[in-house]
């Protein structure tokens, strides 16, 4: 197999229809696809040079995805594998991700998918296709703001991130200091709003031993320790005004004194601000200095809301679903085509952070394969099922019930061995044992 620029995708499937259509998108896509139908082929193929990925059907004529993959193991050195599988060999697809593959899909499956997963990989190995790729999602929005902070991340200028709680204003940053030139060094991210504002001063700038009381020894802030990396001041409309002088001048003159200090020390990182207030109005309340607010707000992005961008929904709740059931072993793999509805119409009012929370939950509590709406939206489903206010359920009952079942879910996984099953909780035996009599949990409802 020739190395060419493009990444060469092996794929070795028997079905004709199947094949066609992943070789010919994936060469839509700038990669070199290399089709081939069995088992014995590959092996033969991969005699030669290694693809940069290899993408295989879990059944194939001559033999199972299985005896493949353990064929092929000593050849594949560092290549990431991809297993295609039907429903009902999902186990064996689960048996080959533990053994080693990176991933697998279960068929039939969304080709847009396939190339977010695939993509991924091949980044994670740092092989791009050369195209702009969506790390941020796949909304033609937030591609938008992809693009942006691409063009941008080699500038100096500081850059301000606007959008509501939990839209990724954060990620973004994290973003622009991963793909710049700063990557290798610190990047430094500070909640102004979780400080106390006493202590914003000394936290961000650093202090000098006897500068205040309690100072006993010499204290290095955020600014110093970005170093020449990237400082992210999150919530930067809450800090208070004489700290917002200081932050003037750090931009202005690239210096900054710690707490106490004498000595101008220089500024190296680059500035990122995110706020999800309105600062414009800020400033009109006399809050944010306006100075300030121009110097900030040199290049603006706004991440937009996630009901703004629904294209990014699912493959979010996909990503995270798969992210979850690896992390906590769950079988959940897919959401039912009534979870996926009822998500493109909520609101989702806490944006992507809410996303990550209610699927995390759901994998969390998962027994099968699949998530549910209810798993997704517990809340209305809930109000459907209770007539009166005297039904409600209150929230000590809804807890102890969601404990209750991870808790039997967890024992089945460890096969009833509590110790097994305390290490995978993250807590002690005893711990385990008096919520399951707490709970009335004995050990024979486990089946
Ligand atoms: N594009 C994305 N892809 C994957 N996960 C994301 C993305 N954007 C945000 N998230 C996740 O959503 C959560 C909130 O993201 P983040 O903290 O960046 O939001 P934020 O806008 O900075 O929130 P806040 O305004 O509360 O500071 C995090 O768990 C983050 O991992």
């Amino acid at each position: 197999m020739q190395r060419h620029e493009a990444p060469t995708i092996l794929i070795v499937e028997d079905d004709p229809i199947m094949g066609e259509s992943l070789v010919e998108r994936l060469s839509l896509e700038g990669y070199r696809p290399v089709w081939l139908t069995t088992g014995g082929e590959a092996l033969g193929a991969l005699q030669g040079q290694r693809p940069d990925l290899l993408v295989c059907d879990i059944r194939l004529p001559d033999m199972t995805g299985e005896e493949l993959y353990h064929s092929l193991l000593p050849q594949l050195g560092g290549t990431p594998v991809v297993f295609m599988t039907g429903f009902g060999d999902v186990s064996q697809a689960v048996r080959l991700v533990r053994a080693g593959a990176d991933d697998y899909l279960t068929k039939p499956f969304a080709v847009d998918e396939f190339l977010t997963r695939i993509g991924d990989l091949l980044r994670s190995r740092g092989i791009g296709t050369g195209a702009a790729e969506a790390v941020l999602g796949t909304s033609p929005a937030i591609r938008q703001v992809e693009q942006l902070l691409r063009r941008v991340a080699d500038v100096d200028s500081t850059l301000l991130i606007t959008g509501e709680s939990g839209v990724g204003k954060e990620v973004a940053a994290n973003f622009v200091h991963r793909i710049s030139q700063r990557a290798e060094a610190p990047f430094m991210a500070v909640n102004c709003a979780a400080i106390p504002q006493e202590l914003i001063d000394s936290e961000v700038f650093g202090h000098e031993k006897g500068a205040f009381t309690g100072a006993h020894a010499l204290h290095r802030g955020y600014a110093e320790r970005a170093g020449n990396g990237v400082l992210l001041l999150d919530e930067v409309g809450e800090l208070p005004l004489p700290v917002q002088v200081k932050l003037l001048r750090l931009i202005q003159e690239r210096l900054f004194f710690r707490v106490g200090g004498e000595k101008p020390l220089p500024f190296a990182a680059r500035l990122v601000c995110a706020t999800n207030a309105d600062l414009e109005q800020r400033v009109r309340e006399g809050a944010f200095r306006r100075d300030l607010f121009y110097r900030l707000n040199v290049i603006p992005v706004t991440i937009p809301s996630l009901r703004d961008r629904l294209d990014d929904v699912l493959p979010l709740l996909q990503a995270y679903l798969r992210q979850y059931a690896d992390a906590f072993g769950r079988p959940a793999q897919r959401l039912t085509p009534q979870a996926e509805a009822v998500a493109l119409t909520h609101d989702w009012p806490g944006n992507v952070r809410e996303l990550r929370n209610r699927i995390e939950r759901a994998v969390a509590l998962a027994t099968g394969p699949w998530i549910g709406a209810n798993d997704l939206f517990p809340e209305s489903v809930a109000d459907d099922q209770f007539g009166t206010d005297t039904d409600w359920p209150q929230l000590t009952a809804v807890r102890d019930e969601s404990e209750r079942s991870y808790i039997l879910a967890t024992l089945r996984r460890a096969d009833g061995q509590l110790g097994k099953a305390a290490d995978l909780l993250g807590v002690g035996r005893t711990t385990l044992w008096e919520k399951m009599r707490r709970l009335g949990i004995a050990m024979d409802q486990m089946e």
